[in-house]
């Protein structure tokens, strides 16, 4: 099976809220793409949909191709984690993950696999109701993973996560698009997915604002703009300013430029003769460029209308 989510043109509404406005968008294999926008911006309605957990008003969903309600076997196609909170709290991790298994035909040497590769071992035999946050997600990770599957879609999954546990589900979203899969990760925090999503779908209020490599949004937010630290800051606003570089100081020895590459800076400098230390191309963080982005996106529909 293809591994792949295909969203085109849903619409939803509840009642007078319009949840989704024409979501289009397609989950690739061998990447974590991340689903993010904020609180109410349709991510859950969505991931709901593509599991045929609400009817769409308008469009398709697709997983691997086919529709969810058409696949016969789904935890082989779709591992989802949606809710972590709905869990039987009187029955224990192992207990849930070999009821799930045994409903879909699959042995209990898979669910041991699972509860390992999430690291659940330890608390895998106590009731989930005693369970934190984090070890919920996990348990929800364990359930997707049990057919080991093409597709993964994961709701919020860093939410009550410690930095040990956000670290490894950073590596483990990694591993799993190395192997292949398709894994589509929502959030509403950038910062989240800094180092783990490849690609990302920014949604506002039931559509896509923007659907971009990661790699792209980063760049195109870094600019073109070079810090530097010089001992002699005003010899190397003279020379920079005179080559084009739009230059700032931003403090007794350092300084900012627009306009020149680090190369340019470096041999201009040299040239000169003008003394540095230390000389760094911008990077943005990913949630700088999420700010960036969005900004943009408003300006655009204001100048729009
Ligand atoms: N069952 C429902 N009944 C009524 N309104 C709903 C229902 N489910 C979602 N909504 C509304 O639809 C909109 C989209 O909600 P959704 O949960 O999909 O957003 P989200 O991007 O996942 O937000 P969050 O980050 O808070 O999870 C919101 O305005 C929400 O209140």
């Amino acid at each position: 099976m293809e591994a792949t989510i295909e969203v085109t043109g849903l619409r939803k509404r509840f009642g007078g809220t319009t949840a989704l406005d024409g979501m289009t968008f397609t989950v690739a294999a061998g990447q974590v793409t991340g689903f993010v926008g904020p609180n109410g911006a349709g991510k859950s309605t969505t991931m709901r949909v593509v599991l045929g957990l609400d009817a769409a008003d308008a469009g398709h969903a697709l997983v691997g191709g086919r529709p969810y309600r058409e696949l016969r076997r789904p935890l082989h196609h779709v591992g989802s984690l949606l809710d972590a909170g709905a869990l039987q709290p009187s029955r224990s991790a192992r207990n849930h993950l070999l009821w799930l298994a045994h409903s879909q035909g699959l042995p209990a040497k898979r669910v041991d696999e699972v509860i390992a590769v999430t690291g659940l071992g330890p608390a895998a035999k106590r009731k989930a109701g005693g369970y934190s946050l984090g070890m919920r997600q996990r348990l929800g990770i364990a359930a997707a993973l049990l057919g080991d599957p093409p597709v993964l879609m994961l709701d919020e999954p860093f939410n009550g996560m410690d930095p040990e546990g956000i670290v490894w589900m950073r590596t483990f979203l990694r591993d799993k698009a190395r192997e292949g899969r398709a894994v589509l990760v929502s959030s509403h925090l950038m910062s989240e997915l800094q180092d783990t999503a490849d690609h990302l779908v920014v949604v506002g209020r039931g559509k896509v604002i923007a659907d971009t490599s990661v790699a792209e949004l980063i760049a195109a937010a870094s600019g073109d703009r070079v810090t530097l630290r010089t001992p002699d800051r005003t010899q190397a606003m003279t020379v920079l300013g005179r080559a084009g570089g739009t230059v700032a100081a931003t403090g007794a020895d350092t300084v900012t430029v627009g306009g020149l590459t680090s190369g340019a800076v470096v041999a201009l400098l040299t040239d000169n003769a003008v003394p540095f230390t230390e000389i760094a191309a911008h990077r943005a963080s990913l949630e700088e460029a999420y700010m960036e982005l969005t900004r943009d996106a408003v300006e655009f529909q204001a100048g729009q209308s």
